[in-house]
């Protein structure tokens, strides 16, 4: 038996990190073309190869810190051990929308004759037309060809952040805006659902624990920053809707997870999709940050009334002010990206600014970032630079990367 069973839980974003959930990059994004590619929200094609190398670094760094890194594969696997998950499993991914009413038994019959391996690598990797034998001759498989998608690949599912993101002793999982991703959530539902590890967390989920899609109540794990254990900052941004913050915020209240939410206005755009693209916590009292935000961002400070009415809304300008207050401290160090407005602009776009803190003041961080990293270095921070040429071509940092389940409490 294991002598100091773990408590699954996140209450900063810098707590000494113990067990983190990863994805190593494969067959999806083996998928992408010119055709698909900004559908799938890449900027451009991957290496694959190169991608995986570049994750078997990061994935070495944290185990060198010490972390438990676990990946979704591996956890999907175990779970289809079960035959009653195995079906689960296929029937989500191999839908009458997605394969049509003649193809969809044959497709789902391909999937579950596979081994659990395969099968796990199918559920995220996808299926096309020329994968299930005789489907190219069907109305569907003859129209679509044989290079499209039975069952839809999800080549973000590398941003294991997204779909999953832990407040306190639970978990967001996220109804996601862009249809590429959105059955990303599933997935994740089954590991959490179904393995040993995760038992009685559906009573934690504080939201997306259903199946609803939740439009326009879309919410992302790369805007949810757990900035204390008792306020979390969520960012408004292209992905996450305002009626999702406010849902979310009531129930957190509710449970009794969080006194505040920090609401943060953003930009609606590609380059600033979530909140950790221009802001992530890089020790108990600093964080680095694309500067424009300052100017950019309106902030909400949300509270519940103290009388069980309506939830206290104050608009607040000084995001300094808000970010010391989340972290509990009575100034935050704020290290902005770049040397000046044009390499600032160039390495948030790099995810200069998307660094995942393993404990306070050592953040791990792409190599490519170079004047973001000197300023941090330069202000005492520790960083631990992984290569990160063909990763970031989703537009993701290793903050975005990894999903932490377990940190140490700061305090
Ligand atoms: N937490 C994050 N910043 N995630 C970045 C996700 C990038 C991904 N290609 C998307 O568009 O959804």
């Amino acid at each position: 038996m294991d002598p100091s069973p773990r408590t699954p839980g996140v209450d900063s974003e810098v707590g000494r990190l113990r067990e983190v959930i990863v994805h190593r990059p494969d067959l999806e994004l083996r998928r992408l073309t010119p055709a698909n590619k900004d559908e799938l929200l890449f900027d451009e094609l991957v290496w694959v190869a190169k991608a995986q190398e570049e994750h078997d670094a990061f994935v070495e760094v944290l185990t060198g810190e010490g972390v438990r890194v676990r990946s979704l594969h591996r956890l999907l696997v175990e779970v289809l051990a079960d035959g009653a998950v195995r079906d689960e499993a296929v029937a989500l991914r191999a839908t009458v929308d997605a394969c049509g009413v003649e193809l969809v038994e044959r497709v789902r019959r391909h999937l579950a004759e596979l081994e659990r391996d395969e099968l796990a690598t199918r559920l995220v990797g996808g299926v096309t037309v020329d994968e299930v034998p005789g489907a190219r001759e069907g109305f569907v498989g003859g129209v679509l060809g044989g290079t499209a998608f039975l069952v839809p690949p999800l080549p973000n599912a590398v941003f294991t952040r997204d779909p999953s993101a832990w407040v306190g002793g639970g978990v967001v999982l996220s109804p996601m805006q862009r249809p590429a991703r959105q059955d990303e959530r599933a997935l994740w539902q089954l590991v959490y659902h179904h393995h040993p590890d995760f038992a009685g967390l559906a009573a934690a989920t504080w939201y997306g624990g259903d199946d609803r899609p939740g439009f326009p109540a879309t919410l992302e794990g790369g805007d949810v920053l757990v900035l204390s254990d008792r306020l979390v900052a969520i960012g408004l941004s292209e992905r996450t809707h305002p009626v999702a913050v406010e849902n979310l915020a009531a129930r957190l209240f509710a449970a009794d997870v969080v006194d505040e939410v920090l609401a943060v206005d953003l930009p609606k755009s590609r380059g600033t999709m979530h909140l950790d693209t221009v802001l992530t916590v890089v020790d108990t009292d600093a964080v680095v940050l694309w500067p424009r935000v300052r100017e950019l961002a309106t902030l909400y400070r949300i509270r519940p009334a103290p009388d069980g009415g309506p939830m206290r809304v104050h608009r607040e300008s000084d995001l300094d002010a808000a970010l010391a207050r989340g972290l509990g401290v009575d100034a935050v160090r704020v290290i902005t990206t770049g040397e000046d407005e044009v390499a600032a602009d160039r390495e948030q776009w790099d995810d200069g600014n998307n660094t995942l803190a393993v404990r306070p003041g050592t953040v791990v961080a792409y190599e490519r970032n170079v004047d973001t990293n000197r300023r941090l270095t330069d202000a005492g921070i520790e960083v631990l630079e992984i290569p990160g040429s063909e990763l970031p071509r989703g537009r993701g940092g290793p903050r975005c990367m990894s999903c932490p389940v377990v940190r140490d409490p700061v305090r």
